[in-house]
């Protein structure tokens, strides 16, 4: 069993937003409230402690009363520089990130993945759905992650690589499946445009 409290939960929030025009996506307001706060929300009963990765307007995240930290590099390389910001600063066995844009993921997301995780001495376990087609659908940006992970990563970015795929295929990772009730109404949900924030 992994305790709650040995996890520290990542918002991931770091990227260009550039598919909703370039703006910074975590403060977009959804149902009158900014996107990354309803991660946030989201996230604080299911680990021990929150923080968040942001490359912009670190103040308005600041606001929200936890960490915040910056990519080490300033040019956008993809989720997994904060991967690696999160794991710089995490001080318990176990990181799980989560987007800053899937308002509705499950409530018991985390302890799905932990559950999974020590069950298959992983050493990542990511959340996975299934298609329409019945295709797996896998959510890397939702992942559990031995904190013991980071000099791996940090080897993996040094030499250049950034795609998520690759590096999590490099350890041990438990798939874990959620199956929506309601795929129209999936969990996980992602905005990238204005429209998927009306909508
Ligand atoms: N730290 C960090 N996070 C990133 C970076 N790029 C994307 N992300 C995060 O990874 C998650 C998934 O990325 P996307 O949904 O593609 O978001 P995005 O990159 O801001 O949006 P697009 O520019 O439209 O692709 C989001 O939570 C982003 O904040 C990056 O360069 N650095
Ligand atoms: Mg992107």
């Amino acid at each position: 069993m992994i305790d709650p409290q040995d996890i520290t939960g990542l918002i991931l929030a770091g990227g260009r937003g550039s598919r909703m025009g370039g703006v910074d996506k975590g403060l977009q307001n959804y149902q009158g409230l900014p996107l990354a706060l309803h991660a946030l929300m989201r996230l604080q009963p299911q680990v021990g402690s929150v923080m968040v990765n942001a490359n912009r307007n670190l103040g308005a995240y600041e606001s929200f009363g936890v960490p915040v930290w910056p990519d080490a590099d300033s040019d956008f390389p993809g989720p997994l520089a904060g991967f690696l910001a999160g794991l710089e600063r995490c001080e318990t066995p176990y990181l799980v990130t989560v987007p800053c844009d899937s308002p509705r993921f499950p409530l018991d997301l985390v302890a799905r993945l932990a559950e999974a995780l020590h069950a298959q001495q992983a050493d990542l376990a990511m959340a996975v759905t299934r298609e329409a087609d019945g295709r797996e659908q896998p959510h890397p940006v939702f992942c559990l992650m031995r904190a013991s992970l980071m000099d791996s990563l940090v080897a993996f970015m040094a030499g250049g690589q950034r795609r998520i795929d690759r590096w999590t295929g490099q350890h041990r990772c438990a798939n874990v499946l959620f199956e929506d009730k309601d795929p129209g109404a999936s969990a996980f949900f992602n905005a990238n445009t204005p429209e998927d924030l009306r909508a």
